[in-house]
């Protein structure tokens, strides 16, 4: 995205903000409260439109161009904070169900299914680690599970991007680590751009850390780079 705008009620939630993402890239994005980390996101995924700039995905899809579903359409998707798995539904089931709402495979609902599409879930379930899981109804899962499950949700839309918001709220020391491994696992085959206020866990996970303020990036480079750059300290500490 490039010089990227987007103003509520003359208040400039972004401003002028250009952000690049590698094919593949695991970036984490950080910033304090209002910086625009929402915002950026909801651009993304075509919720708000920016009053100017420009937003591509790849080089000829333009995303201004799309409308919500057909930006999802083509591959980029949203973990919300809050798991939104189908708790009287098993593991399996929720998984089942994200395969038969990929509209490729729109005439699946009607079928059993295939082995191909067995093996993709049996794929789905070792990559977030609840193979044991499967015939558990969701309800049952912990918050964590809950979590890694919405990801598997995903998953078998096979995306292209995963925009991913604040993953590790309410999990457990363990939960959190295994966050991390999943979220490593997964790049590469996917370019996945995580929001996270945890420091620690952002230092377990990422490569590369844009920071936010003010709607515009501040600065992006390691995490040791951004944690030692004075901007981003005043920034944090609001000296
Ligand atoms: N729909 C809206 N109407 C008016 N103002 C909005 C709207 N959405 C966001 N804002 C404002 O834009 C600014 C950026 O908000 P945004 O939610 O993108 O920040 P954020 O970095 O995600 O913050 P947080 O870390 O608290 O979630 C904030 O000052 C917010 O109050």
């Amino acid at each position: 995205m490039e010089d990227v705008s987007v103003s509520f009620d003359g208040f400039r939630a972004l401003n002028h903000l250009s952000l690049y993402i590698d094919d593949g890239e695991l970036r984490c994005l950080i910033g304090p409260n209002g910086a625009g980390k929402t915002t950026l996101m909801d651009v993304i995924t075509g919720k708000t439109k920016p009053d100017s700039g420009s937003v591509f995905f790849g080089q000829t899809i333009d995303l201004l161009e799309l409308d919500e579903p057909a930006i999802a359409q083509a591959g980029i998707c949203r973990k919300f904070q809050k798991p939104s798995v189908f708790d009287a539904l098993t593991v399996f089931e929720n998984l089942e169900l994200a395969l038969k709402t990929d509209k490729r495979t729109w005439p699946t609902l009607f079928h059993k299914l295939n082995s191909e599409q067995r093996d993709r879930i049996q794929d789905v379930l070792q990559t977030i680690a609840l193979p044991a899981q499967q015939r558990q109804l969701a309800g049952a899962l912990s918050h964590g599970q809950k979590q890694w499950l919405e990801i598997g949700m995903l998953l078998m839309q096979d995306p292209k991007v995963m925009l991913v918001d604040e993953p590790i709220a309410g999990m457990t020391h363990q939960e959190v680590e295994r966050t991390a491994e999943l979220l490593l696992s997964l790049q590469g085959q996917h370019s996945i751009v995580v929001v996270e206020h945890d420091m620690e866990f952002v230092r377990s996970i990422a490569r590369k850390v844009t920071v936010l303020h003010e709607g515009s990036v501040l600065t992006e480079g390691t995490m040791d780079e951004v944690q030692n750059d004075p901007r981003v300290i005043q920034v944090y500490l609001g000296g």
